[in-house]
């Protein structure tokens, strides 16, 4: 399901928010322009570092209400340049270390809300913002939000630079609305959910808004339970599906280790756990997200566990349980490939789940054929014509804007090898950025283990070109999910858009600029440069809906893992952003993707194909390469099952 991660404005940390960046060169280049000569760029890098504060939170890039054309832009660059400026308190030099964070409040704009010309307020990544907002977490983000852009500027030189945003209006003013209504089944199983507090189990094939629904479900029971917030406990059976929600793993829910004792075990373990125990008291609802991946008898044990902690006879001790997944999808791990226990198999889960659901209308994609060969895959069942419309897939695909499609693979070797080989072969400037890590987990290897699960990466190498994935929702048209090209790096201070919301590398210099401004701009430039020379931010070019693209001043960004008490077990502060030109199929499950290729001659676990090809949109978007038929494994006991499967119009 779609990866959504929280956002908050103050992490738990206990570690030394150092936060390091190897700088290899810094340009920004046009997409148009050819290729530096490599010899151009080869710079020794060079190491910065500097503190932050753990509350830091830089704001992601925003875009703003249009005031008025020149005036406007005349107001925010004064503004940008005004004396409570004040120069870092010490320069990054290399190899440099600084014990306080340089203290850089370069460019404000006249308020937050109108930060228009982009000259935007506060820190930069070096003192990663005492300005730290509570982000909402994704299902608090208001759904119908509209996205106004930028500083009014008609002349922009780089008006030319692949402006083919649909959805700017001649106004300059960018209306990218884009609802989510939820369907009549979607709205049937909230109901049945929040205002009934049945316990559910609502599935349904790969795209059909699992992962949406899901999120106004705990939209709405954070709302039911307001003031208990606790109450509402978020899990998942993996780690990576757990960040995907803002939650943890079942077993971190269940605080008894692996849990592969009996119950009764299970029990005097808990009860040494004072928090967790406390944890299975408080919680009245229990979402448990891709059940796919459960066991069994997890799914058993913790029953038999709520009732006995809970010394309540109801499954599960009375909590209210919700889960969701598709048993079609990835199974649980088992050890020498012994068969899978299903959760649907487990002894408790009749009397557990009240209503089982099935999810029909797919919205990932719009064409009914790909809709229908997707569901034989899914069944393991494919009809010779599906065989030859997937062969014929193995055609390269060519896209004019220069977004290649990412490759899935099973293994997380040829991923990194992939990217990386990529990423060497683009010889242009760039970055490292570091993560800073923290969190309540105390043990080094448990806590690598978690925050392995994140998609944010602990070193993120970028350059000029670099294909990447935002791995966040920011707003309607950026998704976790969207792709895009590195297209140069800048400060923060110095990020300038034009009407459309196009960045101007070069700072905005139209004809009508007075010689006064145009000279204290050059100032400022040359002062932030020279300052914070180690910290410019990527600018990435995103494709958004409607075959637009986007620029967007990407920042630092929180991810955590956290108990539903408030407890971070593990934060990572990352840019939202990682290499996508290829990408673990594991990682990719929940994902809508418009360009994809899968090597299928690689695959080796039921359901993995079946993963792989259902996060493309549609079939001219999808590459397929040693299609076999006999690759395209389902579980057989899944099959059978699933066919007392009902959908709400039944
Ligand atoms: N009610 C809706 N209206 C419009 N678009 C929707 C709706 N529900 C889901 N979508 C869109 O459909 C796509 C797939 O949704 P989602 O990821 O929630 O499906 P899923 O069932 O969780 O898929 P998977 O099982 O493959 O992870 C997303 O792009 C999502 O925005």
């Amino acid at each position: 399901m779609p990866s959504l991660f929280s956002t908050s404005s103050a992490s738990a940390g206990t570690e030394n928010q150092t936060r390091s960046f190897s700088r290899v060169n810094s340009l920004k280049r046009d997409w148009s322009e050819p290729e530096p000569a490599a010899s151009s760029l080869k710079a020794a890098p060079v190491e910065f570092q500097w503190t932050d504060s753990p509350q830091d939170k830089p704001k992601m890039p925003s875009t703003v209400t249009v005031e008025s054309a020149a005036d406007r832009r005349r107001k925010a660059i004064l503004a940008a340049m005004s004396p409570n400026t004040s120069s870092p308190s010490g320069s990054t030099s290399s190899k440099s270390s600084l014990k306080e964070p340089p203290v850089q409040q370069l460019p404000s704009l006249p308020s937050a809300s109108s930060a228009g010309p982009s000259v935007l307020n506060g820190s930069s990544m070096s003192s990663l913002g005492s300005d730290l907002k509570k982000r909402a977490m994704p299902w608090e983000e208001d759904q119908s939000t509209t996205k106004k852009a930028m500083l009014q500027r008609p002349n922009s030189r780089n008006s030319a630079r692949s402006n083919s945003n649909k959805s700017t209006k001649s106004g300059g003013v960018m209306d990218i609305r884009q609802k989510i209504v939820l369907s009549t089944e979607q709205q049937k199983v909230l109901s049945l959910v929040v205002a009934e507090g049945k316990n559910i189990f609502f599935t349904g094939s790969a795209g059909t808004g699992k992962s949406v629904l899901l999120r106004e479900i705990i939209k709405s029971l954070r709302k039911k339970y307001v003031t208990t917030p606790d109450a509402v406990a978020i899990a998942a059976s993996t780690g990576i599906a757990a960040c995907n929600i803002g939650g943890v793993t079942l077993h971190s829910f269940g605080g008894v280790g692996l849990a592969v004792d009996k119950p009764d075990v299970l029990l005097q373990k808990l009860r040494m756990n004072k928090k967790a125990a406390a944890r299975w008291q408080r919680t009245k609802v229990l979402i448990v997200d891709e059940i796919s991946m459960v066991d069994g008898d997890l799914f058993d044990r913790f029953c038999k566990l709520g009732q006995m902690i809970r010394k309540n006879q109801k499954p599960w001790g009375g909590i209210q349980v919700i889960v969701t997944g598709d048993f079609f999808q990835l199974p649980p791990v088992t050890k020498n490939n012994q068969q899978p226990k299903f959760c649907f198999e487990a002894v408790t889960w009749d009397e557990t789940i009240s209503m089982s659901v099935n999810l029909t209308k797919v919205f990932r994609q719009k064409d009914q054929r790909f809709v229908d060969m997707l569901n034989e895959m899914r069944f393991g069942r494919l009809t010779p014509e599906s065989i030859k419309a997937f062969q014929s897939l193995s055609r390269q695909v060519k896209y004019d804007d220069g977004i290649e499609p990412t490759e899935l693979f099973p293994r997380r070797e040829d991923v990194d090898r992939s990217n990386a080989h990529r990423l060497e072969a683009l010889l242009t400037d760039g970055y490292t950025y570091a993560a800073s890590d923290t969190g309540t987990i105390t043990d080094p290897i448990q806590r690598q283990k978690v925050l392995s699960n994140f998609l944010a990466v602990e070193q993120l190498s970028l350059r000029v070109d670099a294909q990447v994935m935002l791995i966040k929702n920011m707003d309607e048209t950026l998704v976790n999910g969207s792709m895009g090209k590195v297209i140069g790096f800048c400060h923060k201070q110095l990020y300038f858009t034009d009407t459309a919301g196009r960045w101007l590398p070069d700072g905005p210099d139209g004809d009508d600029m007075d010689e006064t401004i145009r000279e204290k701009l050059e100032k400022t430039r040359k002062l932030v440069e020279s300052k914070i020379a180690g910290a410019p931010n990527p600018v990435v070019q995103f494709k958004v809906p409607g075959g637009g693209m986007r620029d967007v001043l990407v920042e630092m960004d929180q991810f955590k893992v956290e108990l539903p008490n408030g407890e971070v077990q593990a934060s990572r502060t990352q840019l939202p952003l990682i290499l996508a030109w290829a990408m673990s199929i594991h990682k990719s499950q929940g994902q809508t993707l418009d360009r994809v290729k899968v090597n299928l001659g690689k695959v080796f676990e039921k359901g993995q194909a079946y993963v792989a090809l259902s996060r493309a949109t549609s079939l001219e978007g999808l590459e397929v390469i040693g299609f076999n038929a006999s690759k395209v494994m389902a579980h057989q006991k899944v099959a059978v099952w699933s066919r007392k499967l009902r959908d709400l119009n039944d």
